[in-house]
């Protein structure tokens, strides 16, 4: 007989503030049912305290020994992080969530944005499916790589400094060119290239890229236009690349386009390591309500499985949550459901 062992992943769990532990909580119950199914591979949790609760009790929103663990595990599933009244006394709030994709490196931000059905939309007259695009935000550099500068003590003015580097910009657009090769094969990039000198680098390099994949096509969008074409005619996007801030600013937006924050994931990736986590904040105006939408960080479970190379589990939680969404009563109350968290938490794992 021929044992053959199958894989076991390591996951840093980090539920971190507001609703992060209850969503997370969900996205494990999703994945332990998944387990239990016999997929061939095993998932092994470690849960660590980061965040603004965390900074409360011990004075580090992101102490040595989680920072480690996430780096010495095979992959991080995160909640969400931060409360505003909890600030460093320079008035910004902590940010956990951003030292981690910095000092690991994961430099690549997918923001996958899908319509399950047409009533979930704000838009009139999408059908399911025809909203689907994935935003891939840069998520080393950029304008966020700038907070922390230090500010004039006189308190005349104020800068925050956007820095990109060749480097960042050619492994941004890399990736993105990649997603569109899986995809419909087309990449815009969203730019603000008539006005900012970094923006006219960050498109040059986007055009050197894009000689590596003829078969995508391409087009530049000033990031204003982008906030528009978004509203006015989100069939028409593929993969957008854009900077970090842009990415962060305009994937509010497109979460809104398919039910908002709760149903949008997303991905934090670097070359070896990678964090998982859905779009959307602490909402600390429905935190330990049990109302909080599951959706998202589902999907970035889903997203987090994918990326460890078990694609067809990937798959299962996906179709599970497409089916279970196929019904309109199926919903959270910010959109317009009577269901908790838990129980459309339920729902899906039934259709696993
Ligand atoms: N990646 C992260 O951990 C992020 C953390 N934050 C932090 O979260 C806190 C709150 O920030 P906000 O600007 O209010 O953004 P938010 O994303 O937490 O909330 C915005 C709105 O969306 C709703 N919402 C968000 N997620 C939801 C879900 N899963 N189900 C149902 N409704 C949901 C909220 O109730 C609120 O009305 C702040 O401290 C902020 O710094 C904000 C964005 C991302
Ligand atoms: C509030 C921020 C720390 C979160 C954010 O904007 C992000 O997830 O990139």
């Amino acid at each position: 007989m021929i044992l053959v062992s199958q894989p076991n992943y390591n996951i840093a769990v980090l539920p971190g503030d507001g609703i992060g532990p209850e969503v997370t909580s969900a996205a494990v119950a999703v994945l332990d049912a998944l387990q239990a199914s016999g997929p061939g591979f095993s998932l092994s949790y470690s849960e660590h305290s980061v965040g603004a609760g965390e900074f409360l009790k011990s004075g580090n929103p992101l102490p040595d020994e989680a920072f480690e663990a996430c780096r010495a595990s095979h992959a991080v599933l995160l909640g969400a992080m931060g409360l505003p009244g909890v600030r460093w006394p320079d008035g910004r709030e902590m940010t956990p969530q951003i030292d981690l994709r910095e000092r690991l490196d994961l430099y690549a931000g997918p923001r996958p944005i899908y319509l399950y059905s047409a009533d979930d939309s704000p838009l009139r007259g999408y059908q399911p499916g025809e909203i689907d695009f994935v935003i891939v935000r840069e998520n080393t550099e950029g304008l966020f790589s700038a907070r922390g500068s230090v500010q004039p003590e006189d308190r005349l003015s104020a800068s925050d400094v956007l820095h990109l580097t060749r480097k960042g910009c050619e492994r941004i657009c890399r990736y993105a060119f990649e997603e569109a090769m899986r995809r419909r094969k087309k990449c815009s990039l969203v730019d603000k290239a008539n006005v900012l000198p970094t923006m006219v680098f960050f498109r040059e390099i986007f055009d050197e890229v894009a000689k590596d994949f003829p078969e995508v096509a391409t087009e530049h969008i000033y990031v204003d236009a982008a906030a528009l074409f978004l509203v006015q005619r989100p069939q028409s996007f593929d993969v957008l690349v854009t900077e970090n801030m842009f990415g962060d600013i305009l994937s509010d937006l497109a979460a809104g386009l398919v039910g908002g924050m709760g149903m949008a994931p997303s991905g934090d990736i670097g070359t070896d390591c990678a964090v998982f986590q859905p779009s959307h904040g602490t909402a600390p105006d429905i935190a330990g309500q049990g109302k909080a939408n599951p959706v998202g960080t589902i999907l970035s479970a889903a997203l987090m499985l994918d990326w460890l190379g078990e694609k067809e589990a990937a798959i299962r939680i996906q179709k599970a949550v497409k089916m279970a969404l196929s019904n309109p009563a199926h919903r959270t109350p910010d959109m317009g459901g009577k269901e908790s968290t838990g129980s459309l938490t339920e729902k899906i794992i039934a259709n696993l």
